[in-house]
C-alpha cells in the first residue's frame, strides 16, 4: 500500500495538527475530513479529528505513531462545521483541535460510536392474516400497533406491557425488534396560532424565509416577540428548512418547550444543560442526521450541525449566558451571526433590551431594526416609579407606602414580586463591639451569612465554613448580620404578611428544572402570595397574576467600576419590571432607591430603555469603549502577587516592541492592573487590557500575544487566558 499519514487535529493547545500513521488494514480512501480517531499524545489518549491525508510528513518515519483506532466510517462534522471551526480557532486565538472539541457531545468526545444511543423498538411486520390472539392484554398490545407502527420499547413496558407478550407477538411474526434514535414527540394536544396584531404581523412580513440578513426584534416585554418567532418558524418548516432556536440558561424552562410542542408536530429537540450525556448526544444525532426540525437550547447548541439549517433565532440577545466564561470564551451571538452569514441564511434577534452591540448595528443599518412597541393581547405596559428612600423609616428594608400597596394588591387576590439580586441571608457578619468581618481566607471578599443551613459562604470561591458563637477577634457575644439576602427578606416577609405564602426564588430553593417546573406549576395556580427572588424570577417568565413588582435595591448596580455595569442594571430592572401586568390586570413597579434623581436611571423610568441605550451608546462612543472599539482582555492569575503582573508586564513589553516594528498596526494597551476583585480563591488576578479601533489589529497584536506567551516556560501556578470581547472588566 502507498506510503500516507493522516493529518490530524487534536485539543491541545499548541497551534498545529499532527501527523500520524493510518491504522493497520485501513486504505487511504477510509480517510476523510471530519472523522473521529483516537490517538495517544503524550501518553494521554485523545479524540482527535480528521483534517487530511498526505504523501509525506515533516516528522521522520520512524518517530511518527499509528492512529489507535478510527471511530467514524462517515465523517461526523461536514465541511461547513470544519470551516466554522477554523473561524472560531481564529478568531478566539485557540487551536482547531480545541474547537472541534467543544463542537462535540461529550461522548463522542470520549470516544462513543454514533449509535450507542441508540433504542430499542418494535415494528408491526405485514402480518398475513388476522391474528388470534389469546388474552385480552396481547389484544390490547396488538391494538396499539394497528394504530401506529412503530413503538418505542419503553414506552409499551410504561403501558404495563410485559417483554413476555412482545416476545410472543414477536413469536407470530407480528412484530420486530430494532435499535433506533429515539426522537421527541408532539404534544397529545396540538395548539393553533395566535391571531397576530398589526405590529407582530409586520414584524412577521419584515422576515425572510431565505438570504442572509440579520434583524433585531426590539419588542417591549410582554409585546408577543415569541409568537413572532412560532409564526415565523411555521413559514420556515413549509419551506423544509431546520431551525436553530437559542434561550438563555434560564429561559429554557419546560413551559418554553411546551410551547414549541403544541405548536408543531415536527420533532423539536432540546439540548440544555438538565441532559444527561446519552440525551444529549440523542438531541445532537437526531438534529444532525436532520429528523429534528426544531432545535431549542441553550449556549452551546449553536455548535449543533444541522445539514438543512434555514434560520437562527436567539432570543432575549443581551443575555450574559450567551457567552462563555471559562476555557473557550466564545460568544454563542456572535458566533451565530457568522454561521447565518456563511450558510446565507437569515437570523433573527429578540430582547426588551437589546445588547449595546447589537443596537448599534441596528442604527448604522447593518442589521434590520424591528419594532414592537406595545404589549400583545389586552396586557398594558406596567407604571413605573422610583421611591426615594431617603429621611423614611424602613421596615425590614421595605418603605411604608411600597409595604400598603403590597398588601392592597395581596388583598386583592393578585401576587407580589420582590426582586433582590443577593442571596443567602446577609451580605455581612460583623462583630458589634470591635468592628470585626466575616471574610472570606482566599478572597477579597466578606462571607455571606445563610440561615438555612446555617452557615457562612464565599459566593465567589464556594468556601463554606461554621458560623462562629463569639466574635473570633474580641471572643465577646454580639455578632451581627448586616444587610439582606433572599433568605432574609423571606423570613421578615412572613412575619410581615402571616396571612399569605411568601416564595423564595433563588438558587438555593431552586435547584434543577423539576425544581422550577413545580415552582412554576404553583405559581401559576395562582392565588395571592409574594415572590422572594434573584434574576432567576427576572427573565422571560409569563407570571399572569402578578401585578406588582418591588425592586427593593436598585442602588447595588448603579455605580459598577464596570463599562458596561449601567447597560446590565437597565436591562435586569426592566426584565423584573416586565414581570408586572402581563394579562388582563394592569401593572405596577416600585423601584427603591437612596438616588432617586439618579440622571440614567430617570431616563430609564420616563423614556424607555431605548433613550436611556442610546445615551449610553453616546458616552462609550466618547470614552472610546466598545461596540466603537474592539477590546480583549488577557487576564493572568497566579499565588504569587507579583509574577501574574510580571507576565503582563513583559508581554507588554513585547507587543510595544512588536508595534515599533509594525508601526501600521494601532493599537492602546492598558494595564497591567489588578482585577477589581484582586484575589479569588487564593489567587492574585491581573489583567491587560487590548483596545483598537480595527478588527485586524487588534487580531494581529492578539497573534502575537499567544505566540509569545506560548513560547515562556511559565510556573504551574500562573495562569494565563485570552477573553476576545469581554462582557465585563471585573
Ligand atoms: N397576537 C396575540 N394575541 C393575543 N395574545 C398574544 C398575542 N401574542 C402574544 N400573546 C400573549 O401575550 C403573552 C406574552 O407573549 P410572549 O411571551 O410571546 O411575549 P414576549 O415578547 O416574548 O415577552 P418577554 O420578552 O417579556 O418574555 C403570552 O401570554 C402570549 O400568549
Ligand atoms: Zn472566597
Amino acid at each position: 500500500m502507498p506510503f500516507f499519514v493522516v493529518d490530524v487535529a487534536l485539543p491541545v493547545p499548541l497551534q498545529r495538527s499532527f501527523d500520524y500513521l493510518p491504522c493497520a488494514e485501513d486504505a487511504r480512501s477510509d480517510y476523510q475530513p471530519g472523522q473521529r480517531v483516537r490517538v495517544n499524545f503524550a501518553n494521554q489518549l485523545l479524540t482527535g479529528v480528521v483534517l487530511g491525508t498526505r504523501e509525506q510528513s515533516d516528522v521522520a518515519a520512524n518517530k511518527l505513531k499509528s492512529l489507535l483506532q478510527r471511530l467514524d466510517d462517515q465523517p461526523l462534522f461536514d465541511a461547513e462545521t470544519l470551516q466554522l471551526s477554523l473561524w472560531l480557532a481564529q478568531y478566539y486565538h485557540h487551536t482547531q483541535g480545541e474547537v472541534l472539541d467543544l463542537m462535540m457531545p461529550a461522548m463522542l468526545r470520549k470516544g462513543s460510536r454514533l449509535d450507542e444511543v441508540d433504542e430499542r423498538h418494535w415494528r408491526r411486520l405485514a402480518a398475513a392474516n388476522e391474528p388470534t390472539l389469546r388474552g385480552s392484554k396481547q389484544q390490547a398490545l396488538w391494538q396499539l400497533f394497528e394504530q401506529q407502527s412503530l413503538w418505542p420499547h419503553q414506552q409499551l413496558t410504561s403501558r404495563g406491557f410485559t417483554q413476555a407478550q412482545l416476545q410472543r407477538l414477536q413469536t407470530l411474526q407480528l412484530i420486530e425488534p430494532l435499535q433506533l434514535l429515539p426522537l421527541p414527540s408532539a404534544a397529545d394536544e396540538q395548539q393553533p396560532a395566535l391571531a397576530l396584531n398589526a405590529q407582530q404581523q409586520q414584524a412577521l412580513d419584515q422576515l425572510r424565509c431565505s438570504q442572509f440578513s440579520v434583524s433585531l426584534l426590539e419588542g417591549v416585554t410582554g409585546s408577543g416577540k415569541t409568537e413572532v418567532y412560532l409564526q415565523w418558524i411555521a413559514q420556515l418548516l413549509q419551506h423544509q428548512r431546520q431551525i436553530l432556536v437559542l434561550v438563555p440558561e434560564i429561559g429554557l424552562t419546560p413551559q418554553t418547550l411546551k410551547r414549541f410542542r403544541q405548536r408543531f408536530s415536527e420533532p423539536v429537540v432540546a439540548l440544555h444543560s438538565g441532559l444527561n450525556d446519552r440525551e444529549r448526544l440523542q438531541g445532537w444525532r437526531a438534529a444532525a442526521e436532520g429528523k429534528a426540525r426544531i432545535v431549542i437550547g441553550t449556549r452551546s447548541a449553536v455548535f449543533t450541525q444541522m445539514p438543512e439549517l434555514g434560520a437562527i433565532i436567539i432570543d432575549e440577545e443581551h443575555d450574559a449566558s450567551f457567552k462563555q466564561q471559562d476555557g473557550l470564551r466564545y460568544s454563542a451571538r456572535d458566533f451565530a451571526v457568522v454561521r447565518a452569514h456563511q450558510r446565507d441564511i437569515p437570523i433573527l434577534l429578540g430582547s426588551a433590551t437589546p445588547s449595546l452591540e447589537s443596537l448599534h448595528n441596528a442604527l448604522i443599518g447593518k442589521y434590520q431594526h424591528i419594532k414592537l412597541t406595545q404589549r400583545a393581547g389586552n396586557a398594558k405596559p406596567p407604571g413605573m416609579m422610583l421611591h426615594s428612600l431617603l429621611h423614611q423609616p424602613l421596615t425590614a428594608g421595605f418603605a411604608q407606602p411600597v409595604l400598603q400597596r403590597m398588601h392592597d394588591t395581596l388583598q386583592a387576590g393578585q401576587q407580589v414580586l420582590v426582586f433582590l439580586n443577593r442571596r443567602g441571608y446577609a451580605p455581612l457578619l460583623a462583630c458589634n463591639h470591635c468592628g470585626w468581618m466575616a471574610e472570606c481566607r482566599r478572597c477579597d471578599a466578606r462571607l455571606t451569612l445563610h440561615q438555612w443551613p446555617h452557615h457562612l459562604h464565599c459566593h465567589h470561591c464556594g468556601h463554606q465554613q461554621a458560623v462562629p458563637a463569639v466574635c473570633p477577634s474580641c471572643h465577646q457575644p454580639g455578632l451581627e448580620s448586616i444587610g439582606q439576602g433572599t433568605e432574609k427578606v423571606q423570613q421578615q416577609l412572613l412575619e410581615l404578611f402571616p396571612n399569605w405564602p411568601i416564595r423564595r426564588v433563588d438558587r438555593d430553593t431552586v435547584r434543577g428544572k423539576q425544581a422550577f417546573d413545580q415552582l412554576y406549576d404553583d405559581i401559576h395556580d395562582g392565588g395571592p402570595c409574594i415572590l422572594v427572588g434573584t434574576q432567576m424570577l427576572a427573565k422571560g417568565h409569563h407570571f399572569p397574576d402578578v401585578t406588582l413588582v418591588v425592586v427593593l435595591d436598585a442602588d447595588a448596580g448603579l455605580f459598577s467600576s464596570d463599562f458596561r455595569g449601567m447597560e446590565h442594571s437597565a436591562q435586569l430592572i426592566l426584565q423584573v419590571a416586565g414581570r408586572a401586568g402581563r394579562a388582563e390586570m394592569p401593572g405596577e413597579v416600585w423601584i427603591q432607591t437612596l438616588y432617586a434623581d439618579h440622571p440614567q436611571l430617570n431616563l430609564l423610568l420616563d423614556n424607555g430603555y431605548h433613550a436611556l441605550a442610546l445615551s449610553l451608546l453616546q458616552e462609550r462612543q466618547q470614552r472610546q469603549l466598545p461596540p466603537y472599539t474592539h477590546l480583549a482582555l488577557l487576564r493572568a492569575e497566579s499565588e504569587d502577587r507579583h509574577q501574574a503582573e510580571q507576565l503582563l508586564q513583559h508581554t507588554r513589553q513585547h507587543v510595544q516592541h512588536w508595534q515599533r516594528q509594525h508601526p501600521q498596526v494601532r493599537v492602546s494597551l492598558v494595564g497591567p492592573f489588578p482585577a477589581i476583585m484582586e484575589r479569588r480563591a487564593g489567587r492574585f488576578r491581573q489583567q491587560l487590557q487590548v483596545h483598537a479601533n480595527e478588527r485586524q489589529a487588534l487580531h494581529q497584536v492578539l497573534h502575537q500575544i499567544i505566540h509569545y506567551l506560548q513560547q515562556q516556560r511559565l510556573p504551574r501556578q500562573l495562569r494565563w487566558h485570552l477573553d476576545v470581547d469581554p462582557i465585563d472588566t471585573l
